[in-house]
């Protein structure tokens, strides 16, 4: 396919989620299916025009003064990928299969139209109902963490020290040029691709072997601020995929027992291949069983649950940009009355002196501090621990300075920290 009818394919594609909320790459994949002489690296361009467009479709639509599927193209090949007029009018060439030629308001619009004026939300491009709540957040920086949110995220990995040192992990992936994450002392970072695909990680024997395992730098710094120690009773509530039970795992040396639950059984399915590759050798996992309660033995003795909550995801639209427009307000008040319901839950399996750890990869108030607050009010044996005493004891001093101006715990920004958005609380029983 030509560049040119790689644009009119990904105008397509915008036009159908537009109509159909559905995640985007479900709806690129059937693009893919229904469209069979397009091969993967057209594909991969395609989808890599879709997701630009989507990370900055409202100020793209504000540029051109309209949030038609071609508009935001147009607007988006400024605004993500720097191009001039006359290279965007050479796409737009109505030649063949490209896309019908610039008018004449567009290519005016390209020209001179500019964001001045535009209100924090289009500037920031994140849906308009989360304004206000992004200015409780953010206060006047949330255009600029909006932006953050709207890049291209770096691949993240995790070298698994069951296996391997990062040394070992960088020296094995040298061809990839991976650097060194700034926080996570087990991280490496490969930079995003500019635009197509990103490197075949899965296919790395580095990767086979179980030496690394793909996680943003936040959910590493999260995991580490669970401080496990060797030998501890772990509950990880809302294991899912495993991220952070594999990263448990590394930090306790499989040393210890960790219980990996989730409510639905079906997102446990990853877990099993997971653990197999890394080595992690103290995980049990618990699937849920009907109405039986498979986690009654662990009452009281835990040193430690994770709650790695169900959230909105707004801290991790730089993966998802398609997410944050599908985001409706009734899924945030759903996560909210679930991310209460497990904090009450945990209390249950907590050993005196142990610690609940409650994450999400959101940065709205009311899935973060407010929920702590909450708890904290109904829990008085609980208490936060302070950033500097959680950050000393995860043996991450300079995470103090992530502490929340809202309340307790940490937030990481893809602005402010380079990872992706997370929040994270430390709580002390007794
Ligand atoms: C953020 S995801 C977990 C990601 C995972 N910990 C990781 O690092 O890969 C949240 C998980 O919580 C689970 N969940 C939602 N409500 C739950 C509940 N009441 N009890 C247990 N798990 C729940 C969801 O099924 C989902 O898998």
């Amino acid at each position: 396919m030509t560049p040119a009818a790689q644009v009119s394919a990904a105008i397509e594609i915008l036009a159908e989620l537009a109509e159909r909320r559905r995640p985007a790459a479900d709806a690129i994949k059937d693009w893919g299916l229904s469209h069979r002489f397009a091969g993967s690296k057209d594909r991969a361009s395609i989808s890599s025009l879709v997701f630009d467009a989507l990370r900055k479709r409202a100020s793209a639509a504000f540029l051109m003064g309209s949030d038609a599927p071609r508009a935001v193209v147009v607007g988006a090949l400024r605004e993500s990928r720097g191009l001039s007029v006359e290279e965007i009018a050479a796409l737009f060439s109505g030649e063949g299969h490209a896309p019908a030629p610039l008018t004449d308001e567009e290519r005016e619009r390209l020209a001179a139209a500019t964001l001045e004026g535009a209100p924090a939300h289009i500037l920031g491009d994140y849906p308009e109902w989360l304004a206000e709540r992004f200015a409780a957040a953010f206060g006047a920086a949330a255009a600029e963490e909006g932006r953050a949110l709207a890049a291209r995220a770096p691949i993240d990995l995790r070298a698994n020290i069951l296996k391997a040192s990062r040394e070992d992990a960088l020296r094995r992936l040298a061809h990839l040029s991976p650097e060194p994450t700034p926080l996570s002392p087990l991280g490496l970072r490969i930079a995003p691709p500019t635009k197509g695909r990103g490197p075949a990680l899965t296919a790395e024997s580095a990767y086979v072997k179980g030496l690394v395992e793909p996680q943003d730098e936040g959910s590493q710094l999260a995991a580490l601020l669970c401080a496990a120690e060797p030998g501890e009773q772990v509950l990880d509530l809302c294991a899912g995929g495993g991220g952070k039970t594999l990263a448990l795992a590394g930090q306790m040396h499989n040393r210890g027992q960790i219980y990996a639950f989730d409510d639905d059984g079906r997102r446990l399915t990853p877990i099993y291949p997971r653990l197999e590759r890394a080595g992690a050798r103290n995980v049990q996992v618990r699937a849920p069983r009907g109405k039986a309660d498979v986690l009654a033995d662990l009452e009281a003795r835990c040193g430690l649950v994770l709650i790695d909550a169900p959230c909105t995801g707004t801290g991790t639209w730089r993966r998802h940009p398609d997410a944050k427009w599908r985001l409706a307000p009734g899924a945030l008040e759903e996560r909210i009355a679930e991310q209460q319901e497990l904090l009450d839950k945990a209390p249950r399996f907590v050993k005196a002196g142990g610690r609940v750890v409650y994450v999400t990869c959101s940065l709205l108030i009311d899935e973060n501090e407010a929920q702590i607050a909450r708890f904290l009010e109904g829990h008085a044996d609980f208490s936060a621990v302070p950033a500097e005493e959680a950050a000393a004891k995860a043996g991450l001093p300079e995470l103090t300075q992530f502490s929340s101006p809202h309340g307790a715990g940490f937030r990481l920004t893809p602005l402010t920290a380079g990872t992706d958005g997370f929040y994270v609380c430390v709580l002390k029983r007794g």
